[in-house]
């Protein structure tokens, strides 16, 4: 069974519903078919109406990003925006969209990987461009089995229906950017570490981390360092840290961009300094770990509103992850790669 530590958010929509778009390819499919459904279960229960969220097809994965662009796009001239949050310069009809299809490598004879990174890739271009998060939901499978079980219909192993994965980070991102909008981010994971009383430190700069909720256990301790060596380094203090939550890795670019892009309406405008990522992709039964991985990275080197810095760890098992993360595991110490972020702000 492969491994998955997914958050464990559980997203109650607020006040103003949240308007969804599902762009699904080949609803034909039986995985694709159980895979919207259980996106919009998942959304549905979350709070989210109905009739705020939308599906359009198309019949190849690889035509996904196209078409969320120009409906995104035609969606501007619509009287639909629901204001959740800000968008730079244009504002569209859609809050965020769940991108949901399929590539089986034993039906590709030749190019899966190049396929499956364009169609990363492109996905990530649309959020990047247009500051909507767009959810990776295109499953990347060596056969049909792993597609039907990630579907939550497998043969051998029921599986679990990954549309509700895919329904909580729509929502989770949302929640974020809406936060942010309103000067919120989230610092209780310094709860325990955070003096009462902080010295004034002349020249602290402000600085962002966000940090992917899948496997929290390793990802939380990087944060921790990294902000304990921003404070011991006089670059910042905790008050000028904020903390973003993104959902998985796949998130960061767009978060990331979004943060540079944005000043908060209503609350001090934060230029940060640097923005951290942090997150770790853990393989698992696919190869989606290391598509999300490659992608995110191109994405980072596109984002020009900000400087990022890279957290991002793509790694074959948990212990590889714990190692760099500096837990110790099997007596073997770890090496903690915070180090090795902050010297990227030299
Ligand atoms: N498996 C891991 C993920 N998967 C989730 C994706 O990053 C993404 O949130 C989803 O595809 C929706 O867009 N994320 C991690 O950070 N680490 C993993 O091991
Ligand atoms: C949904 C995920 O990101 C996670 O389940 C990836 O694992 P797999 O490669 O087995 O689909």
């Amino acid at each position: 069974m492969p491994y998955v530590d997914a958050p464990k958010t559980e997203i109650t929509v607020g006040e103003k519903n949240p308007r969804i778009l599902i762009v699904a390819a080949d609803l034909e499919s039986e995985i694709v078919s159980e895979l919207v459904k259980g996106t919009i279960d998942g959304l549905t229960k979350s709070g989210v109406l109905r009739k705020n969220i939308f599906v359009e097809t198309t019949d190849r994965a690889e035509r996904i990003p196209a078409l969320t662009r120009d409906i995104l796009v035609e969606s501007i001239s619509s009287n639909t925006k629901s204001g959740i949050y800000a968008f730079p310069g244009k504002e569209y009809g859609y809050d965020a969209v769940v991108a949901v299809g399929i590539f089986v490598e034993e039906d590709v004879p030749s190019g899966f990987d190049e396929l499956s990174m364009e169609a990363y890739n492109a996905v990530l271009d649309v959020t990047l461009e247009t500051q909507v998060p767009v959810v990776m939901g295109i499953l990347t499978c060596y056969d049909y089995e792993q597609g039907l079980e990630r579907a939550g219909i497998g043969r051998k192993t029921k599986g679990m229906n990954h549309g509700y994965f895919w329904a909580t980070a729509a929502l989770s991102e949302i929640r974020v950017r809406e936060m942010y909008c309103h000067g919120k981010s989230d610092v209780s994971i310094f709860e325990k570490v955070r003096p009462d009383t902080q010295q004034m430190v002349e020249n602290a700069k402000e600085y962002a981390i966000c940090c992917a909720q899948w496997n929290m256990e390793v990802n939380s301790e990087i944060v921790l360092l990294l902000a304990e060596l921003l404070v011991s380094s006089g670059k910042a203090t905790y008050n000028t840290i904020h903390v973003y939550s993104a959902s998985g890795s796949f998130e960061l670019p767009g978060l990331a961009n979004y943060l540079g892009a944005v000043s908060p309406s209503g609350g001090s405008h934060k230029k940060f300094e640097a923005v951290f990522c942090i997150g770790s992709l853990i393989q698992g039964g696919t190869k989606h770990f290391k598509f999300i991985g490659d992608s995110v990275e191109l994405a980072f080197k596109r984002i020009k509103s900000v400087k990022v810095v890279s957290g991002v760890l793509v790694v074959s098992s948990m212990n590889e992850a714990k190692h760099l993360a500096g837990i110790e595991v099997d007596g073997r110490p770890g090496k903690n790669i915070a180090y090795e972020l902050v010297k990227e702000l030299d």
